[in-house]
């Protein structure tokens, strides 16, 4: 909805009024339409100030209307009125004007807004481009190479960034609203044939076409594959190239390709996905919003190793008093050099002077006695850590919480070595723990709905997306990592190459494919837990089989050869020295692969990249599907969430579920049961008992799952 008033002084107040953000609904065009034919049919508006309720301009197109036929007004008629009005129209931006909501002000005469509104045109990660004029009115405005970047990336700009791209016509810490108003009478009776922007000319630097060429290949390697952002170079080229009548028709044409493409649906259902995980339910029942959360302030992370001191800086920058600890004094020293360098550079890199939050250090469990919460990163081996839990639970107060940043440990056992199981939960981050956006919540059997409700109101904080998960090993994210890696190497064992399933995974649109992204983290992690779990080591025959299913010693045979990655210099690539990053194929490893093969029989064949694919994603999805039968995830946008935030997955597929209804589920069933039948010693590959419902339920659409699975579970048919 859109309310007009008419204001003394001769000025008319259209309102959007469709909180939260004042998204443009329907309703909302149909308001403003309504609102500004008033303006013009009424003798006594002189000018006219458009705002949005709640300090909120606008938040862009209703993204809920884009899943079925659009009704009502289109917008790109509806701007154009409003920039064709001989009545000074102003736009007051308080809050933020994304999408739609910015094209709706670039169609206003005026801009004005709080200098600390966020704007943008964000629908390139929709898998759109803005089709409200926004491609043709930006250029005109701020010129082409910062509509390049602002349409290309779909970053958020402050105020203040904007009035200095020329965007808005005036910024200010107090109202903009008020400033707008006076700002409105002002201007009454001056000429507006320059603030139409549509009839202005493009702003473009002299070699146009070097300049988009140069563009398209930068885009087209961040892209990775996904379509919007080539699309949104392309409308910028027309207008750069065409007048703007024939530019709009290219900006709609290119829109039109995106609109219902698989990828968009994908980017909106990721979109959709991060806020769905935040509205968390436990098995118990307790939800999001019936649970109360503490506010803590305090906080203390034991183990500066790299996660270590991820974790206190990203505590520090969400305004915590942090209580760094160490015990051994190399590393104490090396933390307290590096740990304060990056709290600033990445204070710097969020616009912030200085870093809301502070860092002490020291060397004793003693000094943790007073703070609200702690967060272990000591080495992963549990006998270490419940042997931390043990002290920690006998120094800290009785309400601390304790948790760990352990990647699969048994969150329970940790519980039961303090006196407050209930307060125990495993916060598991993701390496840089300042920079990765995903924090998996491991909810124990017995951790309160209090303390998982503080935990996640802290992942928030934090700016992360946390997603609560059940306790099991690995967690979700590492546990369908398993059968994915798995799949890899058995890939190899049968005649495939590092390059070859990595190229595959990388044109998929993984930053990295899993040969790289191994020796990026270092093969010793996974041989280190492969030996805990005497699956390896000495002793162990280097079969192909454990505890009856099929196991690849390649990976242990990598280490034993001081083959651990990036990290020596030599992994499944090789690179310029030990810390080296270019990855380049090494000889060794094919004469390596050719004698493991005569070693063990194995046929090298040559392996489809269709094969590939599927053996490496359906296993990993797969165990998805047990995971959400086990209701160790409440629902496919958990899983989907954890992989675009924390695995590489690209953000374009929508996730390991949504694609395995983007490919059909009877497919994924149908491809499986054909892998299974082929290798039987793989159980990772016998179909989910979820997924066979599903099939046989004839394959409801992804949105309707987590009802589902709730209800079955319900019934206790799962
Ligand atoms: C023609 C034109 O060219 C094209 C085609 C377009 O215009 S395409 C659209 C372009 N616009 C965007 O890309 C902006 C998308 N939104 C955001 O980036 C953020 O929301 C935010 C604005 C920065 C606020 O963040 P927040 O952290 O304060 O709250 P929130 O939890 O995120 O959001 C609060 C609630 O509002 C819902 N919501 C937010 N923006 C929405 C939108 N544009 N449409 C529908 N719902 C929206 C959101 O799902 C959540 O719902 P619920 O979970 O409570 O039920």
């Amino acid at each position: 909805m859109a309310t007009f008033s008419l204001l003394p002084g001769s000025v008319a107040l259209i309102t959007l009024t469709n909180p939260p953000v004042n998204a443009l609904s329907a309703a909302v065009r149909a308001g403003i339409v309504q609102a500004v034919q008033r303006s013009v049919e009424d003798p006594k508006v002189k000018s006219v100030v458009i705002c949005g309720q709640n300090g909120r301009f606008c938040g862009g197109a209703d993204i809920r209307e884009f899943a079925g036929p659009m009704s009502g007004p289109p917008l790109v008629p509806l701007i154009h009125a409003i920039e064709a009005l001989d009545k000074p129209v102003v736009a007051a931006i308080e809050g933020l004007a994304l999408g739609g909501g910015l094209e709706l002000a670039l169609g206003c005469h005026y801009r004005i807004a709080h200098t600390t509104a966020l704007l943008g045109l964000p629908e390139v990660t929709l898998g759109l481009l803005p089709a409200a004029g926004g491609t043709q009115r930006l250029p005109r405005l701020a010129g082409l190479p910062a509509a390049l970047d602002l349409i290309t990336t779909g970053r958020h700009i402050s105020g203040t960034e904007a009035l200095e791209l020329g965007i808005v016509d005036q910024v200010t810490d107090g109202s903009a609203l008020d400033i707008a108003l006076e700002f409105a009478k002002s201007i009454v009776g001056r000429p507006l044939n320059t603030r139409r922007l549509s009839t202005l000319p493009c702003r473009c630097p002299t070699d146009i076409d070097n300049l988009l060429d140069r563009f398209m290949v930068q885009v087209r390697q961040r892209a990775r594959g996904a379509l919007a952002p080539v699309a949104c170079v392309g409308a910028l080229r027309a207008a750069a190239t065409l007048p703007y009548a024939q530019g709009l028709r290219k900006e709609r044409e290119l829109m039109d390709t995106l609109f219902n493409s698989g990828q968009a649906r994908a980017l909106q259902y990721a979109f959709f996905s991060q806020r769905v995980v935040g509205k968390w339910t436990l098995p118990s029942g307790a939800r999001w919003d019936n649970t109360t959360s503490r506010t803590i302030s305090t906080a203390a992370v034991i183990g500066l190793g790299t996660m270590g001191r991820g974790i206190a800086v990203a505590l520090a920058l969400a305004g915590m008093s942090v209580v760094a600890v160490e015990t051994q004094e190399k590393q104490l020293s090396e933390a307290r050099q590096m740990v304060p360098a990056m709290l600033q550079r990445e204070a710097g890199r969020r616009g912030l002077d200085t870093a809301p939050g502070v860092i002490s250090f020291c060397s004793s469990l003693q000094d943790v006695s007073e703070v609200e919460l702690v967060i272990e990163a000591v080495f992963e081996d549990m006998a270490l850590k419940l042997q931390l839990f043990r002290q920690l639970s006998a120094v800290c107060k009785p309400d601390t919480l304790l948790c760990s940043n352990t990647s699969g440990l048994d969150i329970d056992q940790l519980a039961a070595a303090t006196q407050r199981p209930g307060l125990v939960v495993g916060m598991h981050f993701f390496a840089p723990a300042h920079i990765m956006k995903l924090l998996e919540v491991v909810c124990g059997t017995r951790s309160s709905p209090e303390t998982v409700a503080t935990v996640m109101q802290l992942g928030k904080r934090m700016g992360k997306v946390s997603v609560a998960v059940g306790n099991c090993p690995g967690f979700v994210g590492n546990r369908m990592l398993k059968p994915y890696t798995e799949q890899a190497n058995f890939l190899l064992e049968e005649g495939a190459m590092p390059e070859q399933v990595d190229k595959v995974l990388e044109e998929f649109g993984f930053p990295m494919g899993v040969f790289r992204m191994s020796d990026l983290s270092g093969l010793d992690v996974g041989w280190r837990i492969r030996k805990a779990a005497g699956l390896t080591g000495p002793g162990v025959e280097p079969t192909r089989t454990r505890q009856g299913r099929r196991y690849s010693p390649l990976p242990d045979q990598m280490c034993e050869a001081g083959r651990l990655g990036q990290k020596t210099g030599r992994g499944w690539y090789q690179y310029d020295g030990p810390g080296g990053r270019v990855a380049r194929s090494d000889p060794w490893v094919q004469t390596f692969l050719d004698a493991y093969r005569a070693r063990h029989n194995l046929a090298a064949r040559v392996i489809a990249a269709e094969e590939i694919l599927e053996r490496c994603l359906y296993s990993l999805i797969n165990e998805g599907f047990k995971i959400l039968q086990d209701g160790m995830a409440a629902g496919p946008e958990d899983i989907d969430a954890i992989y675009v935030f924390g695995y590489g997955w690209p953000r374009h597929r929508g996730g390991p579920m949504f694609h395995a209804g983007q490919v059909g589920l009877a497919r994924v069933l149908e491809k499986l049961e054909h892998y299974q039948q082929l290798h039987p010693d793989v159980a990772p590959m016998k179909p989910s008992m979820l997924l066979r419902r599903l099939v046989a339920a004839g394959s409801p659409p992804i949105q309707k799952w987590r009802e589902l699975i709730h209800r079955e579970r319900v019934h206790s048919q799962l």
